[in-house]
């Protein structure tokens, strides 16, 4: 059995690749939780349901969030009537948010997303890090803003001082879910707003120094792919490439992937990670995201 740590965007499209190689039934992914909100009345849990979406082949693959191909009537007569949405949401990923709402405050949030995987068909097990709720709060030079005030609304341009976000308890079977893999594979998502706030759950560092864990480095040169993974790696004083996000991983990491345009750092982060693998890690197509998982389950 594979675990699989998960934020939005990067790692979603890794598992793209993996669940075309490897049984779906065999895959647990552990879902970062505290890009959470209510929106409109309805509980938007953003990198849960990219991850649900990209494992029933209706990820709208262009934003990765949202369903291809969605309308988005409500979206737009909220504007009409004064109410304009921060996030652009589609009809159908709209009934899916409030399908979990309503299931979530029935059952519980990891619960919701079990029943709304086995609906959709997933066989895969989707996995909340917490069933209470945390928010990110982004320090910036304009004031503490909630993460997508910080990435929506200002585009993330406002100079960054840190991220802080209240501790909370792993949800019921992520530690045993993580001490019975075979391997963790912690996707390319963002280290500190999408990883960290799970790696640094009660338990689940301890679990994975007892496991064997791979990573894929979201930086390739001294950017992120996307988003503002390296706005924050840089406010908390890590390099803003592969060997930052290795010092980051660096107490429980087993196994590196780090992209061909980065090989120069191979040697360095030897130093403090034992295997380095350097593949395009880039992910356009299809062809490479199994490439990288074949690469990652060898
Ligand atoms: C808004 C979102 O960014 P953010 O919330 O900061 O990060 P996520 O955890 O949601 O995922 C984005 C993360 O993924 C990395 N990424 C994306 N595509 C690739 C790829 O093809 N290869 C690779 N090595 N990493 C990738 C990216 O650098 C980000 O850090 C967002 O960007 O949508
Ligand atoms: O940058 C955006 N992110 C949007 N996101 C993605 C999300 O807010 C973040 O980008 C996450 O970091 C993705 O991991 C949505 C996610 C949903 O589940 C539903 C709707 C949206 C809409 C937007 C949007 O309009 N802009
Ligand atoms: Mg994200």
């Amino acid at each position: 059995m594979i675990a699989i740590l998960s934020g939005g965007t990067g790692t979603p499209k890794l598992i793209q690749g993996i669940k075309n190689i490897h049984s779906p039934s065999d895959l647990n992914i552990i879902v970062n939780t505290v890009e959470n909100d209510y929106f409109s009345g309805v509980y938007v849990a953003a990198d849960i349901d990219t991850v649900l979406y990209t494992l029933a082949d209706i990820i709208n693959d262009e934003t990765w969030y949202g369903i291809k191909g969605d309308t988005f009537f409500t979206n737009e007569s909220l504007e009409k009537l004064d109410c304009p949405e921060l996030l652009r949401i589609g009809d159908q990923d709209r009934a899916t948010k409030i399908q979990k709402t309503i299931l979530m405050e029935k059952y519980g949030l990891s619960k919701a997303v079990d029943i709304q995987r086995k609906k959709m068909g997933i066989e895969s097990k989707v996995i909340p890090m917490s069933d209470e709720h945390s928010e990110i709060i982004v320090k910036t030079d304009i004031g503490h803003l909630k993460f997508h005030e910080f990435l929506i609304k200002h585009q993330t341009k406002p100079k960054v001082f840190g991220i802080e976000y209240t501790d909370i308890n792993p949800s019921s079977n992520i530690i045993e879910t993580i001490e019975n893999s075979e391997m963790v594979i912690i996707g390319p998502s963002n280290p500190i707003t999408s990883i960290l706030p799970i790696v640094n759950l009660e338990g689940v560092e301890k679990a994975l120094k007892n496991s064997y864990v791979v990573a894929v480095s979201p930086i390739i040169g001294d950017n992120p792919v996307s988003g503002p993974a390296g706005k924050f790696m840089g406010s908390m004083g890590y390099e803003v490439s592969s060997f930052g996000v290795a010092s980051i991983y660096k107490s429980f990491l087993d196994k590196f992937v780090i992209d061909v345009v980065d090989t120069k750092l191979k040697n360095n982060i030897e130093n403090i990670i034992e295997e380095v693998l350097v593949t395009n890690t880039n992910m356009k197509t299809i062809s490479d995201k199994e490439e990288l998982a074949r690469i990652l389950l060898e």
